[in-house]
């Protein structure tokens, strides 16, 4: 009886009839306008040493024959130099590197050619002027090569995700992130928690056929329950997964004068606010991304936090605050030869203390205490005040301690982004949303007052799981994904 219950349940994990989670046969999603041979330059605008101009559709072959006649085309996948010259005038464009990917192996699935041509303007559009004179051939729309690839099930929804972050990856952190996204570690992720679900299904299956003993019923719901728990893990992480995409929001703040704003410019190495002797200088928020020790950042700088002053600083300080809320770390500074002025004690009574004790949710606010101005500090004093909590000391004016910020922020930073070789996966909402909704529909299974209901709640969270890699993606959530995209993509 076992072995008559494992060949069902390996024959459900495995189809034929089990719809298909991320395909590698094709995600069933026809690209617009897919029945074109399509053309772009996919290397960047620009004079450059090498451009490459490169072709998907059904014409490929035909196109990269016409430019390079008489000669035939070259050996699959090998690179082969050749004399290009326009079909219709004869007149040569260069001399180039072609390559030839008959389909379906090709980064789009269809017949594609590759022209590796000199990087001068006039190269680069005399090839593209002579492929727009092929017959069948139209210049490329953002994204569509990816789009292309996407449609032929070259890729999932997720690893289209994370080509479009690999792309805009702007720091370390982020394409270690991207790679992996792109590398289908969501993917598989996603199809082994899928596999689990058409486990249990089975075993629900098959006792409605059979009237089993309660064990194999027992097998589903542990299935179920440790599947609860990987996702319930990777949700908690999600947030983190998001900040490293698109960057942590570090708040710099403090009262007047301590310097914020030399301290925003020295770590964004360059002049985003006016700094001058005169407090009151910064009256909004200014905000500008960093990449702060490998990971993204959204830096803030902001008003220094006094009372007693005219309505337009006023303004400056209410913003002020209200960046401190939505911060995910805070850069607090204070002028370390000037700790006693009220100004410096209330700040330290109202953000550094308080950022101290845990939230009801039994966190803290995460925040760092910088000292600035340590050069006007008689040398060796390291009695500074009492009672300070911990801290940093820095010259933003020498540059002394500038090492230790960066080794504490990069600190600080890994606990909020995650590390990005072992981390958190989950880097959009559509994500969260999905396994919220997975997670939603196991409370249904486990709530169903009989096997049907039961079955069908399983069918309900392997929907999701499938969706988040693109089976059954809808056109909206892919044009979202694509205008990311640039042309030649
Ligand atoms: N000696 C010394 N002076 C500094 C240091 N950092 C900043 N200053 C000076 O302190 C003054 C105030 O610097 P800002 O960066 O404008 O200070 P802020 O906190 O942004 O000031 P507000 O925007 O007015 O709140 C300027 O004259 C700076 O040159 C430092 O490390 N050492
Ligand atoms: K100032
Ligand atoms: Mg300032």
């Amino acid at each position: 009886m076992w072995r008559g219950l494992w060949t069902l349940v390996s024959r459900a994990a495995r189809g034929p009839h089990s719809p298909r989670l991320c395909t590698r046969q094709g995600s069933g999603y026809r690209a617009p306008g897919s029945g074109a041979t399509i053309f772009a330059l996919s290397s960047g605008q620009g004079r450059c040493g090498i451009a490459v101009i490169r072709t998907s559709g059904p014409a490929s072959g035909h196109a990269l024959q016409s430019l390079t006649a008489p000669r035939d085309l070259p050996p699959a996948r090998k690179a082969c130099l050749r004399l290009l010259s326009d079909p219709r005038s004869g007149e040569p464009l260069d001399r180039a590197l072609v390559l030839w990917f008959p389909g379906p192996q090709s980064f789009t699935g269809e017949d594609c050619a590759e022209f590796h041509v000199h990087g001068g303007p006039a190269v680069v559009s005399g090839v593209l002027q002579a492929l727009g004179n092929v017959p069948g051939l139209r210049p490329a729309e953002a994204g569509e090569f990816t789009r292309r690839a996407f449609a032929h099930g070259k890729l999932s929804l997720t690893e289209v995700e994370g080509l479009a972050d690999l792309i805009h990856a702007e720091t370390e952190a982020q394409r270690r992130q991207a790679l992996r996204q792109l590398d289908g570690e969501l993917g598989d992720l996603c199809r082994g928690w899928a596999e689990t679900l058409t486990k249990a299904k089975a075993y629900i299956d098959f006792s409605e056929d059979d009237n089993l003993e309660e064990g194999v019923l027992d097998q589903a719901d542990s299935e179920v329950r440790k599947l609860e728990v990987a996702l319930g893990v990777h949700l908690r992480d999600a947030r983190r997964g998001q900040r490293l995409r698109s960057g942590a929001h570090v708040v710099v703040a403090g009262p007047p004068n301590a310097g914020k704003s030399s301290l925003v410019n020295l770590l964004s190495r360059k002049p985003v606010s006016i700094v001058s002797p005169e407090p009151g200088t910064t009256r909004d928020v200014l905000e500008t991304p960093v990449d702060l020790a490998g990971f993204p950042a959204l830096l803030s700088d902001t008003a220094g936090l006094r009372e007693g002053v005219g309505p337009v600083e006023q303004e400056g300080v209410r913003r002020a605050q209200k960046r401190l809320e939505q911060a995910d770390l805070i850069l607090a500074v204070l002028d370390a030869s000037d700790l006693a002025s009220p100004a410096s004690c209330n700040f330290l009574d109202t953000v550094v203390i308080p950022a101290g004790a845990r939230n009801p949710n039994g966190s803290r606010q995460r925040l760092l205490l910088v000292l600035n101005k340590s050069d006007l500090l008689p040398a060796g004093r390291s009695d500074l005040h009492p009672d300070l909590p911990s801290h940093l000391l820095l010259s933003c004016l020498t540059g002394e301690g500038l090492d230790g910020l960066l080794e504490a922020l990069k600190k600080e930073l890994a606990a909020l982004c995650g590390d990005p070789s072992t981390g958190p996966l989950l880097t959009r909402s559509r994500h969260q949303h999905h396994l919220r909704g997975c997670l939603d529909a196991l409370g249904q299974y486990k709530q169903a007052k009989d096997l049907a209901l039961a079955a069908e709640a399983l069918r309900v969270a392997r929907g999701h799981l499938s969706h988040l890699t693109g089976g059954g993606g809808t056109e909206e959530i892919l044009d979202i994904i694509f205008r990311d995209f640039c042309v030649g993509k």
